[in-house]
């Protein structure tokens, strides 16, 4: 949301009727576009299984305190937590206000005091039938008490193992409304959405038996993110780049989603996951429908949807060799020192390798980058690779989007040189340092000066000084709270990507072994190769 949305006056939402679990209608006419204005939703109640956990106290909490604070929850509202571990109102309220404190900032005392009453527990597992039963009696009580309505939506920040489970339990519970009831339910799953297409299908399966699909939120929080938004508006709201952006103009396009981070304390996870199931199905595909996407024909959410799926669509398989000539696999060893201090004259801090961290498998093979080379094959793209990195342990943290530019047909010359120019390129950069940047060429000041790439650089920070970008999960829980399923991902959509993902993973458990690079690198060499054998090379980020 900009800063000019957020100014504009607030309004409350009517509601449309819902669809039954089995429905096909829509559940609600799109509420926001991503060009959205801010808007309150109508009197809910939040209910978050998993409300003990790491994504509760690091993102959702302080999500839920800065909505709160910028006046864009409603004023009957109530958060319910759910884990198995037996606690009480009173100790999740302290350790609610604990999680802003460390995660946020310290709450205002008298505003928190008049906020944790919204707050309730309710203890047990999402196995236990009783735990619903219990559910439902307090969740009747905060329909009293806080003026909820009746409308409810259940966000499942929980182990993946428990999704199905916690969905179904509810639809025995009788916790989800149906069409004649004047209320909503809606649904928010985490990711990983399923490990490849068949679980996929069956996760989706077993929540459209409890929910119809517009009731259905699959998160995923790169879409949040303010500049992947603003991709749209870029693209789709000025004129001067849909005639560049096509198959005569661009020569490829790059995507790098970059960490500095290891594995951290999170090896149960990653190392059953790693970089291709982590990011590259999720956050780097997203981020490719939105590069790639047709103009949608209205702004809803599925217009959208429909747009980013039919990219999915067109991206041939890779199969057989082309999963080994155009998809490669790293993993981080030790790091080397790196130059830079080494020139200080200090000692690099030696970074572990994968395999050395905490809780991972001796002789884990899993990778902690990926990069793949991938078509999309239409009208406006064939040809034209879209190169796709992510890693973890690189030298910088940054997600960018390069659009590089067809050289120049023909060399500049001048009588005493011939100059060949570098291929302009379009530099979306998605964090940190939100902005884009234009490179094209220039002469070198002076009679034969020569030519050299120069930057027109537009950063967030400059043009809307003091206007501050939400977090992804802000926007993404407010979208939610108004029915906007804009930036989730449709079941089509995620079947989709595990589509493309899949015979990789598969050809990839077979056999071999992910090539190691140093921590600190940007990746194997491989990856390299990947792109110059066929003349081209990643574009060094800048930050
Ligand atoms: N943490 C993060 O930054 C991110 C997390 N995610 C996803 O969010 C989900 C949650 O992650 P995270 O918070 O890190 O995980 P945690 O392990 O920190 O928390 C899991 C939570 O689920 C509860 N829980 C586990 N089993 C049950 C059950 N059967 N019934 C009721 N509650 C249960 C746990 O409490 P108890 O053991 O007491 O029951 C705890 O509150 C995962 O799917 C993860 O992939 C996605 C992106 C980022
Ligand atoms: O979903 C995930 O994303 C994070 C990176 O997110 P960012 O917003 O910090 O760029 C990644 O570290 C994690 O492994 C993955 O599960």
């Amino acid at each position: 949301m900009s800063e000019t949305e957020l100014a504009a006056p607030p309004e409350v939402l009517g509601d449309v009727p819902t669809a039954g679990p089995q429905g096909e209608t829509p559940l609600r006419t799109p509420m926001v576009s991503p060009l959205g204005r801010a808007r309150i939703p109508e009197p809910l109640a939040l209910v978050v299984f998993g409300a003990t956990g790491d994504l509760m106290r690091r993102k959702l909490m302080p999500a839920l305190w800065r909505l709160k604070q910028e006046g864009m929850l409603p004023d009957d509202f109530a958060i319910v937590g759910n884990a198995r571990e037996a606690t009480d109102d009173a100790d999740f309220r302290e350790r609610m206000r604990g999680a802003l404190a460390e995660f946020a900032k310290e709450p205002d005392a008298a505003e928190w005091e008049a906020f944790s009453h919204r707050l309730r527990f309710v203890g047990g597992s999402t196995d236990d039938p009783s735990t619903f039963v219990q559910l439902a009696k307090v969740l009747g009580e905060v329909d009293k008490e806080c003026g909820t309505r009746g409308n409810r939506l259940f966000y499942l920040a929980l182990p993946p193992s428990v999704v199905a489970q916690t969905a179904e339990g509810l639809g025995r519970a009788g916790l989800v409304c149906h069409p004649e009831d004047r209320c909503y339910t809606r649904i928010i799953v985490e990711k990983p959405f399923g490990r490849d297409l068949d679980s996929a299908k069956a996760l989706n399966a077993s929540l459209l038996k409890v929910f119809a699909e517009p009731q259905i939120f699959r998160i995923d929080h790169y879409l949040g993110k303010e500049t992947l938004q603003n991709l749209l508006v870029f693209r789709f709201a000025n004129t001067i780049w849909e005639p560049l952006w096509q198959r005569n103009y661009v020569d490829h396009v790059q995507i790098t989603v970059s960490e500095t981070v290891g594995v951290e304390s999170r090896a149960g996870y990653y190392d059953r996951s790693g970089a291709l199931r982590d990011m590259i199905q999720s956050h780097l595909l997203q981020i490719l429908t939105l590069v790639a996407m047709e103009p949608p024909a209205s702004y809803d959410a599925d217009s959208i949807r429909n747009e980013k799926v039919k990219v999915l669509q067109a991206i041939p398989l890779l199969q057989g060799e082309d999963i080994d000539r155009y998809a490669v696999r790293g993993q981080y060893a030790a790091s080397e020192e790196s130059s830079a201090s080494e020139k200080d004259g200090e000692k690099g801090a030696s970074m572990p390798a994968y395999r050395d961290e905490k809780d991972v498998p001796e002789g884990s093979r899993t990778e902690t980058f990926a990069a793949l080379r991938l078509l999309v094959d239409n009208w406006r793209w064939a040809g034209v690779p879209f190169y796709l990195r992510t890693g973890k342990r690189l030298p910088a943290k940054q997600s960018e989007v390069v659009i590089r530019f067809r050289p120049a047909p023909h060399p500049v010359r001048d009588q005493v040189q011939d100059d060949t120019p570098a291929p302009n390129a379009l530099v979306l950069h998605i964090q940190p340092d939100e902005g884009i940047s234009l490179f094209f060429e220039a002469k070198v000041p002076g009679i034969r000066g020569p030519l050299r790439p120069v930057s027109m650089d537009f950063k967030y920070t400059s043009a809307f000084e003091g206007a501050e970008s939400p977090e992804a999960y802000q926007r993404l829980l407010l979208d939610a709270m108004l029915g906007d399923a804009t930036l989730f991902a449709r079941r089509d959509e995620v079947e989709a990507a595990w589509t493309l993902i899949t015979p990789i993973l598969q050809a990839w458990e077979a056999g071999g072994e992910p090539d190691p690079y140093p921590a600190n690198s940007w990746g194997p060499e491989c990856a390299t190769e990947l792109l110059a054998r066929e003349g081209r090379s990643w574009h060094e980020p800048t930050g």
